[in-house]
């Protein structure tokens, strides 16, 4: 069984131009990256997948767990579906103290107090995230590494079974990318969480990403084993998977950045 397992067909419309999506993949690894040009429905596919859209067609399961089936009748809302989500330039609430942004899915609007497992929860990422020291700070008192701690820290508060990053390193200038790439595997490895990641870069790709899809026009058209620097053609599933010439750090930017051409 896949680890990720995504089928999704959907359309979205501002009323003057209509967009289809149809992004099917299927991986074991546990980081994938999705990579393709602007406007190609990366978000759209990780917002379906955190249950912000609602597919026509289709299935989402992650981990053995079916967060979707449209035949079945299956649609679990959000909260249900264990999703961590890091918004693209992290989305903090500026009013909100470092603690209580990290508080922030714990707790609910007629429940503003957490409980006494989730302020320990709440305790341990401040901890593991090296935030104790800024937990009263507000986040504009904070650097561009550390609001994507706290990000971070926020989505993996609710305990989720997938996390979903929305161009994780976007908000960073490239001196910092480089740290916070390395960080964030590092919390990967140890949560030991299927991730599924948005990104421009292919630096990012190479840097973390297990497996790449790339994602054109509404489409999955190609998926890249980023160790090997293979890539499988999505719409010809079954085809033999297709060699690329070491060294495998060319062939993988060769695989994506066809996508531009
Ligand atoms: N709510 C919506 N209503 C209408 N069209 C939408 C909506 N959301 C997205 N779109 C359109 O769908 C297409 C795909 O959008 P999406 O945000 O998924 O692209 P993306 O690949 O994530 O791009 P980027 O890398 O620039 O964020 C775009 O043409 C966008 O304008």
């Amino acid at each position: 069984m896949a680890l990720i397992d995504v089928d999704l067909q959907l359309a979205v419309s501002d009323g003057q131009r209509r967009f289809a999506l149809h992004t099917r993949f299927r991986s074991q690894a546990r980081m994938v990256a999705l990579y393709g040009p602007s406007g190609a429905g990366k978000s759209l596919t990780l917002q379906a997948v955190a249950g912000l859209l609602r597919p026509e067609r289709g299935h989402v399961r992650i981990g053995g767990r079916t967060l979707f089936d449209a035949e079945a009748g299956i649609d679990l809302p959000t909260q249900q579906r264990r999703v961590g989500y890091l918004f693209q330039h992290y989305a903090l609430f500026p009013h909100l103290s470092v603690r209580q942004n990290i508080a922030f899915g714990l707790t609910t609007w007629r429940r503003r107090r957490l409980d006494a497992r989730a302020a320990q929860r709440v305790d341990e990422l401040l901890v593991s995230f090296g935030l104790e020291a800024m937990a009263d700070a507000r986040p504009s008192a904070l650097s561009g590494g550390q609001q994507q701690r706290v990000a971070l820290a926020r989505a993996l508060a609710c305990e989720p079974q997938v996390l979903l990053l929305d161009e994780p390193f976007a908000a960073l200038n490239p001196m910092l990318r480089h740290d916070l790439r390395q960080e964030l595997a590092a919390v990967c490895a140890r949560w030991q969480l299927p991730v599924l990641m948005i990104t421009h870069d292919v630096d990012d790709v190479l840097a973390l990403a297990e497996e790449a899809v790339l994602i054109e026009q509404g489409r999955a058209v190609r998926q890249v084993d980023v160790a090997r620097g293979t890539g499988v053609e999505l719409e010809l599933l079954g085809a033999p998977a297709r060699a690329a010439e070491p060294p495998q750090a060319a062939a993988v930017r060769r695989l994506l950045g066809a996508a531009h051409g």
